[in-house]
């Protein structure tokens, strides 16, 4: 059990001031719907219903970005989900921002702007140096307590997410209890029987990374996407070709291609490679090729074939629990969905402990029509869960843990 205090240890009607993690994707200016606002509002919800006066934190982007946007959207789009008002004011801790919080009454919700608006937010400090902000030091004192339920922003030694935990009563949110409890399963937790870890996607250092951390742990490791094809790359077949206008391979290869080459030797026999590989023909087409009939690097490739998904279900199939980190394909296009999918699909279809994680993969449920309840777990945590899977400590929910 983790060792910190929960919205069940707290008292109703209280004023407390909550740390969400709203960060979304922006087209064109316009801040995109997502699971985070889905999550997040029910413990938004469950405060409100309890009476508590709710003011929210969140961040948006980093300066600099397109990304870094006010949160006025965002208080619309919350509101949608918990189906109350969500005030907005935009400010983080000035005289604005502290008399709308003055003017909230019991089950009433306010969004502040976003926190890292605030010059004080972003510089990666100690929780003390964070705690001593003027930030924390002029909002603090309005509040009751704090709580903490962006686990997906918890390696961050920001200010909203470290330093109030040091100036009031720390609880977690509902978010931060599921995500920190699922995600730490397969460093925390033992299983019965075989553990199988599903690692692709784009990001080759956070494979090695996941698998070096975790080889005592995982029996086997299914590989696909531009990870996997580094390392079938590495077991000397001519892959790894980028498509137009994306540079995937080469840079990756040689900053890794060492420590991949090490790990394929000495983990041999739990890593399983693609069989086969998909492309598009001539004609726009799925198309695939066993693995062993590729004789030159003429081509780039988009997905795991379907004898490669049948063999990565089998496994699945003989598992206790399934971790998922990365897409096996380009799942985006449904002509290079297969691999995701259908491994998604034989996870659901089994009666085991799973986990979905990453931004980019998880939409993938949602995409092709599976249903999250299938899982155990689909995580809203990019970097976090990264992070808690390799067993790496996360400073936000250390200061929720060390405040008590
Ligand atoms: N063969 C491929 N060619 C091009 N893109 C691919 C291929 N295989 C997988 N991808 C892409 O990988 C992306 C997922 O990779 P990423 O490493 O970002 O994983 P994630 O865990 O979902 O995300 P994050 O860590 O950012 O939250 C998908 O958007 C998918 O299109
Ligand atoms: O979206 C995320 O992964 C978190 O909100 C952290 O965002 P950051 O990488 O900009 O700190």
């Amino acid at each position: 059990m983790p060792a910190f205090k929960t919205l069940d240890d707290l008292d109703d009607g209280q004023r407390v001031l909550v740390r969400l993690d709203l960060n979304s994707p922006v087209e064109d200016g316009q801040v995109q719907d997502n699971r985070r606002f889905d999550r997040h509002a029910e413990t938004v919800r469950e405060l409100a219903d309890r009476d508590f006066a709710v003011v929210l934190m969140a961040h948006q982007g980093r300066p600099g970005r397109d990304t870094f946007v006010s949160l006025e959207q965002h208080a619309d789009i919350l509101a949608d989900h918990v189906g109350r008002p969500v005030q907005f004011v935009p400010d983080t801790f000035g005289d604005r921002a502290i008399s709308a919080i003055n003017d909230l009454d019991g089950g009433e919700v306010l969004l502040l702007e976003n926190t890292r608006m605030c010059d004080e937010e972003l510089p990666e400090e100690e929780p003390t140096v964070k705690a001593e902000t003027e930030f924390v030091r002029a909002l603090a004192p309005e509040f009751d307590a704090y709580v903490n339920d962006a686990y997906s922003a918890a390696h961050r030694s920001h200010a909203s997410l470290v330093g109030f935990p040091l100036a009031l009563p720390a609880y977690a949110g509902r978010v931060m209890e599921t995500e920190y409890e699922a995600n730490t399963a397969i460093a925390e937790r033992e299983f019965d029987g075989n553990v199988t870890m599903v690692v692709g996607g784009t990001k080759a250092t956070d494979v090695i990374d996941v698998m070096t951390a975790l080889e005592d742990k995982v029996n086997d490791f299914l590989l696909g996407g531009i990870a996997g094809e580094l390392f079938l790359r590495a077991a000397d077949v001519p892959v790894g070709r980028d498509i137009e206008g994306m540079d995937l391979f080469d840079e990756q290869w040689e900053e890794n291609e060492e420590t991949i080459e090490h790990i394929l030797d000495e983990y041999q026999t739990q890593i399983h490679l693609a069989l086969d590989l998909a492309f598009e023909d001539e004609d726009g087409e799925r198309d695939e090729i066993e693995v062993e009939d590729i004789a030159e690097k003429d081509r780039a490739f988009l997905d795991v074939g379907s004898n490669t998904v049948s063999e990565y279900a089998a496994f699945v199939e003989n598992s206790e629990a399934v971790f998922v980190k990365g897409a096996l394909g380009l799942f985006e296009d449904e002509r290079f969905a297969d691999g995701t999918v259908g491994v998604l699909e034989a996870i659901a279809e089994t009666d085991c402990f799973s986990v979905v994680g990453g931004g980019d993969t998880s939409r993938a449920i949602e995409m092709y029509g599976l249903s999250e309840d299938d899982f155990d777990h689909v995580s809203i945590a990019g970097g976090a869960y990264i992070r808690a899977l390799t067993g790496e400590r996360l400073v936000g929910v250390e200061a929720l843990q060390s405040g008590n």
